[in-house]
């Protein structure tokens, strides 16, 4: 469970987050949705403490995350963001092996038991026969899978990623979703497309253009067309097809009759 309140962030004078709260039940995954530049990744990178709220707090199953050891925050969040590692000499199963960091005490080495648990990570995001390659020379759905393996081999209590599905084609956007899903650990998920988190977030917190959160909560409640249409400034329709929810897009130019 991750909690926070009254985040907020400046970059410079701009206000970018005021006065923003989360709440990420156990097991749940939350979306953070809203247009380019809203502040979704400025609000991850606050709820992992990569960067520090001035005012509010942030806790991880009741801790306050700043008074966490970073060691202990480690077991507890496993985080995948862009662009990571590009220029690494690393061998991809390095790479995964590096999840297990968290878990050794100094110059403790891996054991045979890491190995297993980074070799069944690769497996899970279907990743295996990448093992030997370079990282740096994946492409960028290769190493986007990669690095979501590195934090299943973290055995993280929480899982935070920016648009994991960034670079993934249509299947692995899928497959990738479903699989946060399946852990069944607490996850907050960046994400720009609507219908993918419209199918795999149980909660949705909306950003808009002012710092502030416009909408948030189930996402069925979060994904209607009167609260969406305003924030991204296009037509938005919301339909029910084989038990999902499903929403189309019209530029204002071709908005379909209600
Ligand atoms: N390091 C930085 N210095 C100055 N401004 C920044 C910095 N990082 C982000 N910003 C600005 O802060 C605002 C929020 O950025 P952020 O990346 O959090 O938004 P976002 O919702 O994740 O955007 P996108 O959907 O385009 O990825 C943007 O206006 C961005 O230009």
């Amino acid at each position: 469970m991750i909690t926070a309140a009254d985040l907020s962030w400046r970059y410079g004078a701009k206000l970018v987050l005021d006065g923003v709260g989360v709440d990420a039940g156990p097991g749940r995954v939350l979306g953070l949705i809203g247009p380019n530049g809203s502040g979704k990744t400025t609000l991850l990178r606050l709820l992992y403490g990569a960067l520090r709220s001035p005012a509010g707090r942030v806790t991880v199953d009741g801790d306050d995350l700043a008074a966490l050891p970073p060691r202990e925050a480690a077991r507890r969040l496993a985080v995948v963001v862009q662009e990571t590692g590009g220029e690494t000499a690393l061998t991809v199963g390095e790479m995964v092996l590096l999840g297990r960091g968290p878990h050794l005490s100094t110059f403790q080495r891996t054991s045979p038991a890491d190995y297993t648990i980074a070799a069944h990570a690769l497996e899970r995001v279907g990743a295996t026969r990448l093992g030997a390659r370079p990282f740096a020379a994946l492409s960028g759905g290769e190493r986007q899978r990669v690095l979501i393996a590195r934090a299943l081999t973290q055995q993280a209590t929480h899982l935070l990623l920016d648009e994991p599905t960034n670079h993934l084609d249509i299947r692995y956007q899928h497959e990738i979703l479903q699989l946060v899903r399946d852990l069944g650990t607490c996850a907050i998920v960046v994400l720009h497309d609507l219908n993918l988190a419209a199918r795999y977030c149980d909660d949705l917190v909306l950003l808009g253009d002012g710092g502030g959160v416009v909408a948030t909560g189930p996402t069925r409640d979060v994904l209607d067309p009167d609260v969406l249409q305003p924030v991204y400034g296009i037509g938005i329709r919301r339909i029910e097809l084989d038990g999902h929810l499903h929403l189309l897009f019209h530029p204002a130019d071709e908005r379909a009759p209600a």
